[in-house]
């Protein structure tokens, strides 16, 4: 067992919480500025700038039958996963264990891992409309995206363009240092619009666990 994941949510993050569990109750998706504390915004900031630095971004893909081709023309990003090796990405997974443990608690959405990546869209790129998740199809439940651009500009380009289900627009969500977007993952196709400017996130899944290995395990 692991003492960082099942430490308990600082208080001083419930009102932030509770305030994510109502948004999502009512409306499915939920756009939160000044997410985390700064210094830890900066800290990612940093951290995909040094990511960028050494050249460890690489060419995103589009899922299990990739090709690199229709890969370029749906998405023009480049990713880096990550993990616990450095303080300011194990800031960042625990904060989303945080809110994994409390959307579980409050909303009973089964979470059962999370997993994210940086991405970096240079000026130019931009991911076309998706689905995070098609129903049945997938385990993502609930997307991330949080973003790293200080002094994003609005002629800058690059918003996250969100609709319904309908494929009517509901907003556009500049990709501003400390904000962070959760929506369920197959109820809000997206876009990201083309960038003017180099784009840096941090994009994110929480999965259930729907595994048929156990239901074969022996009882
Ligand atoms: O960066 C964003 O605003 C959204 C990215 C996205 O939709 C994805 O990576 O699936
Ligand atoms: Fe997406």
């Amino acid at each position: 067992m692991n003492a960082v994941i099942n430490s308990a949510v600082p208080a001083r993050c419930l009102p932030l919480l509770n305030t994510i569990m109502d948004a999502l109750r009512s409306d499915g998706y939920v756009v939160i500025d000044n997410a985390l504390p700064a210094a830890l915004a900066n800290a990612l900031q940093q951290r995909v700038a040094e990511i960028k630095r050494i050249g460890d971004l690489k060419q995103a893909g589009i899922g299990r039958r990739d090709d690199h081709t229709i890969a370029r023309s749906i998405r023009q990003d480049s990713i880096h996963w990550l993990d616990r090796s450095v303080a300011s990405e194990t800031g960042w997974l625990t904060a989303m264990e945080h809110l994994r443990g409390y959307a579980n608690r409050e909303l009973l959405l089964g979470l059962f891992e999370y997993e994210s990546h940086f991405a970096h869209y240079p000026p130019g790129a931009g991911y076309k409309k998706h689905y995070d998740a098609f129903k049945g199809q997938s385990n993502r439940v609930l997307s991330t995206v949080y973003y790293l651009n200080e002094n994003w500009q609005p002629g800058d380009g690059g918003e996250l363009a969100i609709y319904d289900a309908e494929d009517q627009l509901i907003t556009r969500v500049q990709p501003v240092l400390n904000r962070l977007v959760i929506f369920l993952s197959e109820e809000f196709p997206h876009e990201v619009l083309p960038a003017k400017n180099h784009r840096y996130s941090i994009a994110g899944w929480f999965r259930v666990n729907n595994s048929r290995d156990i239901l074969s395990l022996p009882a």
